[in-house]
């Protein structure tokens, strides 16, 4: 694959323009879900009206897709699976590629230039740097302590975190006065007002000049947007597939389902590509479109995940395939989580929950339940506090999300001398260690879960309602000692009749 072959394979949208100069865009987290989602809809924006939107964009810390695009040009294909079979198209819009943190000082420069008019980010939870504690910046981390401490010193060198390198480029870029625009594209709420916060905190405590906390509150935007696209990890396999489709070797694939949603809040003070001609949405209701995403797709996209994994499924389709999951599932989407949703008024919600199923069952995409489980101490705090507190401030428990929480510490910090199966061991999470060191010692299954929810994992307001710390316990209880399905069918009971 390479830009010489473009003229033999299908180019999904339009190329972007050659010379990396006219790349307006930088990107940071270059990993599947930017090459399948915010690429494609800024190549499909620039066949409708061409323009300046090439992207320059930096992985995170490894060379294992920036080494494959570079000897590519920067093209790779993106293989669609839906009902209809597979497809697949070539990207050609990356114009320049690095890695952050081998090169932070690029990544600043990048920021700095008036050339590039929006960064766009896809970092996953972690790359925000809020504290699960306070809400705050997470000065308890401490690569983000590091890097307060070295922008205080006399020669700043290098910001190690996303939010040190943006406010470092934000800095730097307020010598030109050029407006900007950061665009969060992760599954964070409100993220475009969490960015803002996280950045104008990282500059006031590392003692930032007037002039780089004015020209952040003047002159740079924080759009909020909501996306969803499911996008599996890239596995030997795709790269099979696009040869056997396309008849060339691609060693930078990415592989998605055909259903592909961005609703963006429209904020751009240098401008920005006719996304809404590439199939997005322009909206003043993102915040809305986020509560749909985050509490129908992504809390019970983890429940299939915890339970399929205990159950030892493999994947998401074979989790969603078994009757009792499924149910537990719509459970908690139907009676839990829909009605903390203010819903946007153009979304025809249940055909969003209609088209979820499908989407849940597509089996060519093998999305792997050890993937979607993964990193739960970032992700869960998105996806259940704010659901779990609006019903219990109510006097209602909300069984499923008690269910997600229990079924969440049985895969991957479980109680002493329990095997949650090799699904589930699969999952990683950069708490682990730390969420088993805070339970050790603990002797029952209740006693696990209350000392894992008391070190404020998801949110010390929800630790302190004991009758969900309980609930949570005894449905862990249940897990180890029964199995997932009776811990299932308990919450299910007890939903119905909360929910009544
Ligand atoms: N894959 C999906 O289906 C999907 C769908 C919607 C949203 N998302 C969002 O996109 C994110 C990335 O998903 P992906 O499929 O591309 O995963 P990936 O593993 O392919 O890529 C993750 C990227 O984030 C970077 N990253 C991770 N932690 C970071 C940190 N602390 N600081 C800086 N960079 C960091 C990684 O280096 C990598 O570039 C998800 O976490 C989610 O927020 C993904
Ligand atoms: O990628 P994560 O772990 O944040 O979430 C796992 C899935 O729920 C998520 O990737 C969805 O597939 C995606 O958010 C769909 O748009």
């Amino acid at each position: 694959m390479g830009r010489s072959r473009l003229g033999t394979v299908p180019l999904l949208g339009a190329s972007a323009p050659e010379d990396p100069a006219r790349a307006g865009i930088i990107h940071l987290g270059l990993g599947a879900f930017h090459r399948a989602h915010a690429a494609v809809h800024t190549a499909l924006a620039m066949q409708a009206e061409p323009g300046d939107w090439g992207i320059v964009g930096f992985a995170h810390r490894s060379r294992r897709v920036v080494d494959p695009m570079a000897r590519q040009d920067g093209v790779y294909s993106v293989l669609e699976l839906s009902e209809a079979g597979a497809r697949a198209d070539v990207l050609n819009v990356h114009r320049g590629l690095g890695v952050m943190a081998e090169e932070p000082q690029r990544v600043i420069a990048e920021i700095a230039d008036p050339a590039r008019k929006l960064l766009t980010l896809a970092v996953s939870e972690g790359g925000y740097s809020v504290s699960p504690r306070t809400g705050g910046l997470d000065v308890d981390s401490p690569a983000l302590r590091a890097d307060l401490d070295d922008a205080r010193s006399e020669n700043p060198a290098a910001p190690r975190t996303v939010i040190g390198l943006l406010a470092a480029g934000l800095t730097a870029r307020a010598r030109s006065g050029a407006p900007f625009a950061v665009l969060p594209c992760d599954n964070v709420s409100a993220a475009g007002r969490t960015t803002r916060r996280m950045v104008t905190e990282f500059l006031q405590l590392s003692g930032a000049d007037e002039d780089a906390l004015t020209f952040v509150r003047e002159h740079v935007s924080f759009p909020d947007a909501m996306v969803d696209r499911i996008v599996p990890a890239t596995t030997p396999a795709t790269s099979a597939q696009v040869a056997a489709l396309l008849g060339v070797q691609d060693d930078a694939p990415v592989r998605a389902e055909q259903f592909s949603m961005w609703v963006i809040e429209d904020d751009f003070p240098a401008g920005r590509p006719a996304w809404e001609r590439g199939g997005a949405i322009m909206s003043s209701e993102v915040e809305k479109y986020e509560q749909v995403k985050l509490r129908i797709l992504n809390g019970p996209h983890s429940l299939i995940a915890y339970l399929g994994a205990l159950d030892d499924r493999p994947t998401i389709p074979a989790a969603f395939a078994e009757d009792w999951i499924a149910e537990a599932t719509l459970a908690l989407i139907h009676h839990e989580n829909l009605p903390t949703i203010d819903l946007p008024a153009d979304l025809d919600v249940n055909g969003y929950i209609e088209d979820l199923t499908h989407r849940w069952r597509n089996h060519d995409l093998g999305h792997r339940t050890a993937q979607v489980g993964s990193d739960g101490s970032m992700r869960l705090p998105q996806r259940v506090p704010t659901p779990a507190l609006t019903h219990l401030r109510a006097g209602r428990l909300p069984a499923m999300l008690a269910l997600t929480v229990a079924a969440w510490f049985a895969c991957v910090v479980p109680p002493a001398g329990f095997d949650p199966g090799e699904q589930a061991r699969a999952m990683t999470d950069p708490d682990q260690a730390r969420l088993q060191e805070v339970a050790a010692g603990t002797t029952t299954p209740a006693a696990h879960a209350r000392a894992l929810l008391a070190s404020g994992c998801l949110s010390t307001e929800l630790a302190a309602h004991e009758e969900f710390t309980d609930l949570v316990g005894a449905l862990l209880t249940t897990l180890v000692s029964v199995g997932p399905r009776a811990a299932a069918a308990e919450a299910l009971t007890l939903s119905m009749k909360e929910n009544r």
